[in-house]
């Protein structure tokens, strides 16, 4: 038998119908229909191709970049394609390039930061590429603390302009993706400074370079930061270094939604808080938690494929060796990774729900919820961006040696994947911000109860006291029996460190001594999110034979697994005792052989192309030696017999006749 019979094998033993987990995963049929057509689109055009990136040097793979953005641009433009259907088609290209920026964050920037007339102005051009932006916040020496920003944006009473400068090397920005070689304008994010007054950081437009011939206009300098990890991964953008010497701009180029500078020079505040100039960050931190499903549910489909076609040991009489994915290990390693897929997939869509509800508040100037919103996307950007991260790397290794080749498609995801644990806000720093939201909602309850994903600090008192009642392995499977379990756990933690912070004379100082306990709160906090999302989305109707069903072991799967992985936690939080928690990984262990038989058919259900997956291992007809066998082939050092720099290096070593007594 082949891999080809295996993966055929595999999807009979299927319990559900794939056609509409397909749908599930997508969140709606008409979802799942554009997803579905872009990534056809993509698979069938010899433009996108990828297999020749990994030979490809930087220039060259940079060039290939530009040609393929500009004719999705055209195909965007000829084809009449809906802002929907233009992001599946940028995802599936799978090559980070300047739209990225152009669409994640330079539109949003002017839309959520612009006031009405600048986004008149501002919008039409962007949207229609006559400008190409860019979001240049991070500088050299500053990038997590965004009020330390060292550029200055000094407004010039007489000219009304803003003198935008660079004072220090350390002011240079530093990172901002597609600026270095293509941005025509950035959102520059600056200090303002009126009369000598400072007036925090603000964001403001700047052109850097010609509409008529793209060079660099007088007074800025910009170029490219390097190369970065990973061959392909990132290397496709232009990640750019930028300096500004005295460069003016007029003053209705400040972004003025937030506040405003009028053409006295005086500084005006309106009514809504300054955070919201942070408002693209948080935007973006909701497309990333969405991304990060995308990334592990791809990884985990190339391994999950692989480790049904893989053999190893186990032969008797010469029969076939052992699937590797009925290895007790692999599964205990690989469905709690497919688990998360799915949980990172519906805490995405309830993100985005969120996001859309604060949008709706924050026009009717209600920003009660703004701080939990900030909450949730920091956290959830970083516990999915850190887990997915990982999960990449663990999937590369339950392949075997096979995982180190390019050609499995795992060492260039993970590379591209990886910085999004630092990007739009460094992982760590994210996960302090939840810690500062708890901390805050503890203290405040006295007189102001917690909603939302809080709400359960405000059922603190039963919540500190109660024990879990779980006698037997099958009292895991209820769904109350979990969240209580995870709300206790992060509600301890909480109040634990907010009761050791509190004997600190200097709350700060306390905060800062407790720091790593708070991550870890923040954590806990966190996955009771997730939990608690995957539990409510199965409250809904969810169509297809037993489709609901296999979400439910998947659910399962993942809260006992990350209550397997952090039971010190929920020991020394006190709510469970060890045999409890032991009986949690029994029942684990009697989940991963539901989820064996269907695990083929759930990782088709993501519907990836072998297009997107790029990967000799994933490919869908489970068709894996041949194919690497010819990947082998192609590689350029098969291009001749004997390769350049043999008869150059080597031949002389070999040639030469030094008797041994001589060396
Ligand atoms: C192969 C694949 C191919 C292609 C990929 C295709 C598509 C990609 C698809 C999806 C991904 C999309 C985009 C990413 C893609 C690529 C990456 C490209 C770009 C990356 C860009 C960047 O990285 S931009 C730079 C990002 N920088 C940061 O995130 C900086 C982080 N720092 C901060 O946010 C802040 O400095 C801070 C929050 C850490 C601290 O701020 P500060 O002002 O000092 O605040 P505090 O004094 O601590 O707090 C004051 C109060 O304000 C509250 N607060 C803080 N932030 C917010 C907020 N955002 N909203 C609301 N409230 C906020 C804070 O909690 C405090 O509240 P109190 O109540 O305690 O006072
Ligand atoms: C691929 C890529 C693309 C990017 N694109 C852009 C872009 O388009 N535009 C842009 O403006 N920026 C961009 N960035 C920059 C990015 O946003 C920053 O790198 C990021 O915000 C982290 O900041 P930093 O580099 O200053 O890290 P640092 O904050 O210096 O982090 C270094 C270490 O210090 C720790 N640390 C920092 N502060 C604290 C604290 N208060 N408490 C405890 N620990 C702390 C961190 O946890 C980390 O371990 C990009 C970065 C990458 C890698």
């Amino acid at each position: 038998m082949e891999g080809v019979d295996y993966l055929r094998d595999e999807r009979k033993k299927s319990e559900f119908d794939v056609e509409a987990m397909k749908v599930a995963w997508a969140g709606s049929r008409e979802a799942f229909q554009v997803s579905d057509r872009m990534a056809k689109l993509v698979a069938n055009d010899p433009v996108f191709e990828k297999f020749s990136k990994p030979t490809l040097g930087r220039k060259e793979m940079f060039k290939n970049t530009l040609r393929k953005a500009a004719y999705a641009w055209k195909l965007i433009n000829d084809l009449h394609l809906t802002e929907e259907e233009a992001k599946w088609l940028r995802h599936y290209i799978d090559e980070p390039n300047y739209t990225d920026l152009q669409w994640e964050m330079f539109v949003p920037a002017l839309e959520g930061q612009g006031s009405e007339e600048q986004k008149r102005k501002w919008l039409p051009l962007a949207q229609t590429m006559q400008i190409i932006g860019t979001y240049a916040q991070t500088e050299l020496a500053h990038g997590s603390n965004v009020q330390g920003l060292e550029t200055t944006a000094t407004f010039d009473h007489e000219t009304d302009q803003f003198v935008i400068h660079s004072p220090t090397l350390t002011s240079s920005k530093w990172w901002p993706g597609g600026m270095a070689k293509v941005a025509t304008h950035a959102i520059v994010y600056a200090r303002l400074i009126i009369d000598g007054h400072f007036y925090g950081v603000h964001g403001f437009i700047v052109q850097l370079r010609s509409l008529e011939d793209h060079s660099t206009l007088p007074g800025i300098t910009v170029g490219d930061i390097g190369m970065k990890f990973g061959h392909g991964a990132y290397n496709t953008m232009d990640n750019g270094v930028l300096r500004f010497d005295r460069v003016r701009i007029p003053r209705n180029q400040m972004l003025m939604r937030v506040s405003q500078v009028t053409k006295e020079g005086k500084y005006v505040q309106s009514d809504v808080p300054r955070q919201l100039a942070y408002g693209t960050m948080v935007s973006v931190r909701q497309t990333i938690v969405s991304d990060a499903s995308k990334a592990l549910s791809r990884a985990v489909c190339i391994a999950t494929r692989y480790s049904a076609i893989r053999r190893q040991f186990g032969s008797h009489d010469g029969g076939p060796e052992t699937q590797v994915i009925d290895y007790k290990t692999q599964q205990s390693r690989l469905f709690p990774l497919l688990a998360s897929a799915f949980a990172f997939r519906f805490v995405s869509e309830w993100l985005k729900s969120l996001q859309t509800d604060v949008k709706q508040r924050l026009e009717a100037k209600d920003f009660s919820t703004l701080p939990e919103a900030h909450a949730c996307t920091a956290g959830l950007k970083s516990l999915t961006t850190a887990a997915t991260a990982d999960g990449i790397e663990e999937c590369r290794k339950l392949c075997g040696g096979h995982g180190y080749l390019i050609s499995s498609g795992l060492p260039e995801l993970y590379a591209y994947y990886v910085p999004a644990c630092t990007y739009e806000g460094e992982n760590v720093v994210m996960m302090l911000q939840v810690a500062r939201f708890l901390v805050k909602t503890v203290s405040e309850m006295s007189y102001k109860q917690p909603v939302g994903t809080a709400d359960y600090l405000g059922r603190m008192a039963p919540l500190m006291h109660n024990n879990c009642d779980v006698q037997t392995a099958e009292d895991w499977l209820n769904p109350s029996a979990i969240v209580k379990a995870f709300e206790t756990r992060a509600v301890r933690m909480i109040v634990d460190c907010s009761q050791r912070i509190a004997k600190f004379e200097n709350q700060e100082e306390g905060f800062a001594e407790l720091s790593t306990d708070l991550v870890e709160a923040s954590l806990a906090h966190c996955q009771l999110i997730v939990v608690s999302t995957f539990i409510q989305r199965l409250k809904q109707e969810i169509p297809g034979k037993g489709v609901k069903q296999s979400l439910e072991v998947l659910c399962y799967v993942y809260a006992l697994y990350l209550l397997h992985k952090h039971q010190g936690d929920f020991l020394a939080t006190g709510y469970l005792t060890s045999k409890q928690a032991s009986l949690a990984n029994d029942q684990l262990k009697t989940l991963y052989s539901k989820v064996r038989p269907n695990a083929i058919a759930l990782v088709d259900s993501f519907n990836h192309t072998d297009h997107y997956l790029s990967s000799v291992l994933g490919r869908y007809d489970g068709n894996v030696y041949p194919k690497l066998y010819e990947a082998a082939r192609k590689d350029p050092l098969n291009d001749s017999d004997i390769a350049d720099g043999i008869n150059q290096y080597v031949q002389p070593i070999l040639k030469q006749k030094l008797h041994l007594a001589k060396l």
